[in-house]
């Protein structure tokens, strides 16, 4: 998962990781970019002194059933100038449903940024990532959470349409079109 989420970062391929693989794409980012080789998550190695990924402070490793973060939760959108607010209609969020115990280190994500990954989307709180973007990139998105839960048959969720219209190359004319509100 690692060696695809390098591939289509350098190779400019259409890349949506969900959840497990917007936490992939932030450890290979933290290994290839900042250079931090034992970049990891909490969950494959809770040793690493470059815990990019963490077990969220509230969950209980003990009782796995209840412990999860789960269901619908809101992603307020940083900024409107993004890849995801467009294809969301420019909301200022979104409400997607979870499923997750671990999350993005809050403390690195500074770094991350200042090295160009962009945390587009967040919580309420401001302090767990939701969406991320790589600008430049024609789509390299992660989400944290399951748009698939809410994608239908004719009616397909926001970053699977983006992600077949960038790899048909039909994303850059879908964002002029809602740029003046024609859709
Ligand atoms: N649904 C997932 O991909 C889970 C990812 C990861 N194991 C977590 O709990 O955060």
């Amino acid at each position: 998962m690692i060696l695809a989420a390098k591939y289509a970062r350098e190779n400019n391929v259409p890349y949506l990781g969900i959840c497990l693989g917007m936490q992939i794409s932030v450890i290979e980012f933290a290994r290839s970019v900042l250079r931090l080789e034992k970049a990891n998550s909490e969950e494959f190695d809770p040793h690493t002194p470059d815990l990019v990924v963490i077990f969220m402070p509230e969950g209980s490793k003990t009782h796995m059933g209840s412990t999860m973060r789960l269901g619908s939760r809101k992603t307020l959108f940083q900024t409107p100038d993004c890849i995801m607010s467009k294809l969301y209609n420019n909301s200022k969020h979104v409400d997607e449903r979870h499923r997750h115990r671990y999350e993005v280190n809050p403390e690195v994500v500074g770094t991350l940024e200042e090295a160009g990954l962009r945390f587009v989307g967040r919580d309420e709180t401001g302090k767990r990532m939701e969406i991320l973007e790589l600008p430049g990139h024609p789509f390299y998105v992660g989400v944290q959470f399951h748009p698939e839960y809410k994608s239908r048959p004719g009616r397909p969720s926001a970053p699977f349409l983006g992600l077949i219209m960038a790899a048909t190359g039909q994303l850059e004319a879908h964002d002029k079109t809602q740029q003046n509100g024609s859709i």
